[in-house]
């Protein structure tokens, strides 16, 4: 049987606004690992949120998916084209939430502001377990116990509106956990919570992995957050995904110069106060008028004429790939 639990291939996902084509995903392909943690990585724009909404059939109007697959490696159903099924058909709803669930960036995305918080995570269980209404109402409250939401059955009671910021996060990640789903996608999970609260988020989305084996998506643009939750690592950029592989090879021995000027960018536990941080030069380009070659060249150090060209794939070991063709002159010698 496959350790994966979803594989994406060559998946192209485009944007059309005013007669013009935005390639908002080029050729995107990535596998998550049953019970274990793929974090996406990168810039505002380059992509990881289409990403997430491509696998979830949740694009937005004027976006479709113009190639690639998306497969879902069901441990009862074999594999299921999830690019295949209908966007609001039966199979696919069934599929949102009882095997692959979503964390937003925006809590109030998947709670309802007119129902309280205990009969959403009630309903989400009616409709995905077969659990008696009785204990529906007592795994509600173990839920949002386990979230750390205090007084939990006077909680569960009241609104969203309610709730504070980091309460209606906890309670929308409670939701999605309340199924035990296959694959959990989380997208910037954490951002505007506290550290403290960001913690035990991780700390039980961890849980959710050992406990249950699920698969997580993790979209952050945080390499500090990488480096603590993940196990494997996929690096965006406009599109692409321009290195690859286990947190280790890629943090540890980076090939891309982006990925590097990623990890430059950011200060790192241990390294001491005097560590150069630096800041990539320039911005990203216009979505609509892309480079023809390497996405990264007009912002790279190291780029060259040949940069101008399309780039391809190259493989370092079984699992680390990187998409730059200067790679073994620039950074093998480090
Ligand atoms: N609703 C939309 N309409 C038009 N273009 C969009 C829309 N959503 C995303 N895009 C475009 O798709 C590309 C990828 O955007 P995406 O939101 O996936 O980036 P991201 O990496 O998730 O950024 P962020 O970290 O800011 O959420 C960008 O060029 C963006 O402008």
């Amino acid at each position: 049987m496959t350790d994966l639990a979803l594989s994406v291939k060559d998946l192209q996902t485009f944007f059309y606004t005013n007669n013009r084509c935005n390639k908002a995903l080029n050729g995107v392909s990535f596998d998550i690992r049953k019970g274990k943690t793929l974090g996406i990585v990168g810039e505002s724009g380059c992509g990881k949120s289409v990403t997430a909404s491509s696998i979830m059939q949740l694009l937005p109007r004027l976006s479709r998916i113009e190639q690639g697959s998306i497969t879902y490696h069901s441990e009862t159903e074999g594999e299921i084209r999830i690019d295949q099924l209908e966007r609001d058909g039966a199979e696919m709803r069934r599929l949102r939430g009882d095997d692959i669930a979503m964390i937003f960036q925006d809590p109030m995305t998947a709670l309802n502001p007119v129902y309280t918080v205990g009969f959403q995570i009630a309903e989400a269980l009616q409709y995905h377990t077969d659990l008696s209404p009785k204990a529906r109402g007592e795994k509600v409250v173990d839920l949002l116990t386990d979230m750390g939401i205090p007084m939990p059955e006077k909680r569960a009671k009241e609104f969203p509106h309610n709730y504070s910021g980091g309460m209606r996060q906890r309670a929308m990640i409670a939701m999605a956990m309340s199924c035990a789903p296959k694959i959990l996608i989380a997208d910037e999970p954490t951002t505007a919570l506290d550290v403290t609260i960001q913690a035990q988020i991780f700390r039980l989305m961890n849980q959710l992995k050992e406990e249950h084996g699920t698969a997580i998506m993790l979209i952050t643009h945080d390499m500090g957050v990488i480096a603590e939750l993940a196990d494997d690592v996929a690096v965006m950029y406009m599109g692409n995904i321009v290195e690859a592989g286990t947190v280790d090879e890629v943090l540890r021995t980076p090939r891309h110069p982006y990925t590097r000027a990623l990890l430059d960018s950011v200060p790192v536990l241990g390294r001491g106060k005097d560590q150069d941080i630096k800041s990539i030069r320039g911005a990203t380009p216009d979505p609509y008028e892309r480079p023809p070659g390497c996405q990264f060249e007009p912002r790279c150090d190291y780029a060259t004429a040949a940069c101008q060209q399309p780039q391809s794939e190259d493989y370092i070991t079984d699992t680390h790939r990187v998409m730059c063709h200067r790679y073994k002159e620039i950074f093998d010698n480090v």
